[in-house]
């Protein structure tokens, strides 16, 4: 693909087909896969929101899509032509900039490079069937459960555990929500700068900014890539959602204390953390992953901050190599279904399991356990996660105070957010990540 494709957008499609076969067949991540895409082939800025568009807006809409298609196809087809046809689809009703005779032309001719002429004519015939007929309506599923899954394009079992822990109409708002895109969120690096500074900044790299009513160093920016900007090269800026700019506040850090941060890579709140105290203390920063600790000591240089001491090892195993009773402040921002990041990583919507949510929260109980003992009494721990899925968050946090009597809930969990012990964080509260944060005090 060249920076200026003068072959209309059929090799913008093509990449989508690619992205999407990639995903399906080897669970590739499709955010991964998109800005490799992106970065590879140096894809020009109009094209690489065609792209993203059509990637995105299919996997969100897999389910949907695949109930209108059905009428139409007979006998086994290749998985690529499904994808093909699901693209196709995609675009004729949900995109209205791209005219449905180029949609259909562009289908064409994929389908002739890739396959034959036999499967060239199917996908004409297919398209132009659902041009000429439209297609079946979604109130043709009677079960309203069943229809719910099928308009937002979630699976059953997903749609139904959230039913039972939040009810139809929450439910209902998430699982729309889920398939709208999220507004790029970056946290001042108030160690550094203030705010104000940061926003003239921005604005004059010609990004619009609005200011969070919730946590003051969070920005919005509606328009551009704050990536790109010089306030982001200077180490003024991170790219973070709101949502996860909870964990900090919850911690209730202060200048020179002992913190340990254990599932800690990229670094997105082990940064945070440091910004808040100031670069005055000690925070020990853990990942499973070398290649990923790396990123935790490149963010925080790319910051100025040097207080994080980041190292390859299981948290599991913490104890191994700390005393017990050694730190003021815990976090286990810990591995999890990842439920609450639908927006940005549709394609979870498919991947993840029941099974899944039960054995993250072995893993999650080992973690806290292992923090606990770390913790010194008077210290606080908290759990956070990026999922609304029940079996962890809500099921963990009350087995582990089950275990540990004397792990109490905080009364307060910031002056930002003055719940009681715990809040659960679903994406259409704030328009922020579905997250989770518990907070407990040892005493
Ligand atoms: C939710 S992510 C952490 C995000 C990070 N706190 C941030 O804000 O940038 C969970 C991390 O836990 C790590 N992890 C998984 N199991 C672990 C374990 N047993 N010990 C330490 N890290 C683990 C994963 O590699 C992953 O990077």
């Amino acid at each position: 693909m060249s920076k200026n494709s003068t072959r209309g957008n059929g090799n913008v499609r093509e990449a989508a087909l690619s992205i999407l076969m990639a995903v399906e067949k080897n669970q590739a991540y499709s955010n991964l896969l998109l800005h490799n895409t992106i970065e590879k082939h140096g894809i020009n800025p109009k094209d690489r929101s065609l792209l993203t568009e059509i990637t995105y807006g299919t996997l969100q809409h897999k389910m949907t899509l695949d109930y209108y298609l059905k009428p139409f196809l007979r006998g086994k087809i290749e998985d690529w032509v499904k994808q093909l046809l699901r693209i196709s689809l995609y675009q004729l009703l949900y995109l209205s900039r791209v005219p449905a005779h180029a949609v259909v032309n562009e289908a064409v001719e994929i389908a002739k490079r890739r396959g034959h002429k036999g499967i060239s004519s199917m996908v004409n015939g297919v398209l132009r069937s659902i041009q000429r007929q439209g297609v079946r309506s979604l109130d043709d599923i009677a079960d309203p459960i069943e229809r719910l899954a099928i308009e937002t394009s979630h699976p059953l079992w997903m749609i139904k555990d959230w039913i039972k822990e939040y009810g139809f109409e929450k439910t209902r708002e998430m699982a729309f929500e889920n398939n709208r895109a999220p507004v790029q969120t970056v946290r001042v690096n108030t160690f550094k700068t203030t705010i104000e500074s940061v926003v003239e900044k921005l604005e004059e790299d010609g990004l619009k900014v609005e200011r969070s009513e919730t946590v003051p160093e969070c920005l919005y920016v509606t328009n551009g890539q704050a990536v790109r900007t010089t306030a982001f090269k200077e180490g003024l800026i991170t790219i973070q959602d709101e949502s996860s700019m909870f964990p900090a506040h919850a911690l209730k850090v202060e200048p020179g204390m002992r913190v340990l941060d254990m599932c800690a890579a990229p670094g997105g709140k082990s940064t945070h953390i440091a910004e808040k105290m100031e670069n005055k203390g000690e925070i020990i920063s853990l990942d499973l992953h070398e290649h990923k600790v790396k990123l935790i000591r490149e963010n925080a240089e790319r910051l100025g901050l040097s207080i994080i001491q980041a190292e390859t090892a299981d948290g599991r195993k913490a104890g191994e190599q700390f005393k017990t009773e050694s730190f003021d402040r815990i976090l286990v921002d810990a591995p999890c279904s990842g439920l609450g990041v639908i927006r940005r990583k549709p394609d979870i919507k498919y991947t993840k399991t029941e099974q899944d949510a039960k054995s993250l929260q072995k893993i999650q109980l080992d973690l806290l356990d292992e923090a606990y003992t770390l913790l010194k009494p008077g210290g606080i721990l908290v759990y956070s996660t990026c999922t609304v899925e029940p079996t962890e968050n809500r099921e963990v946090s009350s087995q582990f105070m089950e275990k540990h009597p004397d792990m109490q809930a905080v009364d307060e969990l910031s002056p930002l957010f003055p719940q009681k012990g715990m809040i659960q964080v679903l994406p259409q509260d704030f328009g922020s990540d579905g997250f989770f944060v518990a907070a407990f005090e040892k005493q």
